[in-house]
């Protein structure tokens, strides 16, 4: 079968680091790639003639055309490929986890969901706290969920990195809103760090329960129902997302995007909520929709995995809170740290 033939092809040029995703669909004969490098999408069609030599057959390109992901990125442009003070020979990734500090609604105990409700002070001191705790590990690039709370959570724990690059929102809502947020010199590009915002990694749409008071809820219709709405993996609130819809969406947008990252060798921070990290969680952690459904993530505490080989490593729990304990270092982590020592010494 070409497919065959072509996925193992990918896959080979995948292993060799020639380009970070790329996704198969065959139809009429034909088969069809979407490769993903740098930012940009290439979608290439083929069919089982000349051209392409994979080991036993070959195959010609029938259609070709390129576009940008929707993370484009000034910052991670070629002039910047070899900006990462972490690019790592071993091909392994670090990924952080962070759920947002305490917020408004959370000191209430309101349904927050995607109500844009920021950081009480307690929720600021806890993203600082978070920022300390990986301060010595590489970020490359940030993940955000489109809501203040977990942006204000990015930003504050970025303040500790001992790195000091400086993250910057890229701004894709519009044409002008990319250019006008351009950065013209190659050097200060090096000193930043891309934050992509994206809806996906919300909290769940909590639907009517969003600004009931959460012991309220639960005297008015049970704290059984209550529980139900908030802890079943696929029975959702009235009119808002189970758990179950929350990963359909968040889990996609980390699998289409971020994944791509991590498997180019970029070290990245997703700052998000308790139930769209959650449902990554389920997905790194290969947990069942019953082992989801205990799970419980603290405000503020960051999450380590390592991706090598294709396989996210747990590195970090939330229970552990300082870094020593979290955090046990692999090679490349302590070679990272090693050198923010000399640099800063220097
Ligand atoms: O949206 C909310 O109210 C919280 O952030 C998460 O709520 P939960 O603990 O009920 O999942």
């Amino acid at each position: 079968m070409a497919s065959a033939t072509f996925h193992q092809a990918i896959v080979t040029l995948q292993s060799r680091g020639y380009f970070s995703n790329s996704s198969l669909n065959q139809e009429n004969g034909i088969a069809s790639f979407r490769l993903i490098s740098k930012g940009v999408k290439l979608d290439i069609a083929f069919t089982r003639r000349e051209t392409y030599c994979s080991r036993r057959r070959s195959f010609t390109v029938i259609q070709a055309s390129a576009s940008q992901t929707t993370a484009p990125d000034p910052v991670l442009s070629p002039s910047n490929g070899t900006a990462s003070d972490s690019k790592k020979k071993s091909n392994e990734a670090a990924l952080i986890l962070i759920r947002h500090g305490e917020s408004m609604w959370n000191e209430k105990n309101l349904f927050t969901g995607c109500v844009d409700v920021p950081l009480t002070k307690k929720g600021v001191e806890e993203a600082i706290e978070a920022g300390k705790r990986i301060s010595n590990i590489p970020v490359d690039m940030i993940y955000t969920s489109s809501l203040i709370r977990a942006q204000m959570t990015a930003m504050l724990a970025m303040t500790e990195h001992r790195r000091k690059k400086v993250p910057i929102i890229l701004h894709d809502e519009n044409e002008q809103a990319r250019e006008w947020s351009q950065i013209f010199s190659d050097d200060t590009k090096k000193q930043c760090i891309p934050v992509v915002t994206a809806w996906q990694l919300n909290e769940r749409m909590y639907g009517e329960l969003q600004g009931l008071n959460k012991q309220e809820t639960a005297d008015r219709y049970g704290s059984e129902q209550v529980h139900v709405w908030r802890r079943s993996y696929d029975t959702p609130p009235p009119n808002g997302e189970s758990l179950e819809m929350c990963a359909e969406r968040a889990v996609a947008y980390f699998k289409e995007y971020i994944q791509p990252q991590l498997l180019s060798g970029k070290n990245v921070m997703i700052a998000a909520h308790g139930n769209s990290l959650r449902s990554i969680i389920m997905y790194l952690d290969k947990l069942t929709s019953q082992e989801v459904i205990s799970l419980e993530l603290s405000t503020g505490i960051p999450m380590l995995y390592i991706f090598k080989e294709g396989r996210f490593i747990r590195r970090g729990s939330p229970v552990a809170p300082t870094e020593a304990s979290v955090y046990a270092y692999t090679k490349s982590l302590a070679q990272y740290r090693q050198k923010l020592d000399e640099m800063l010494q220097s």
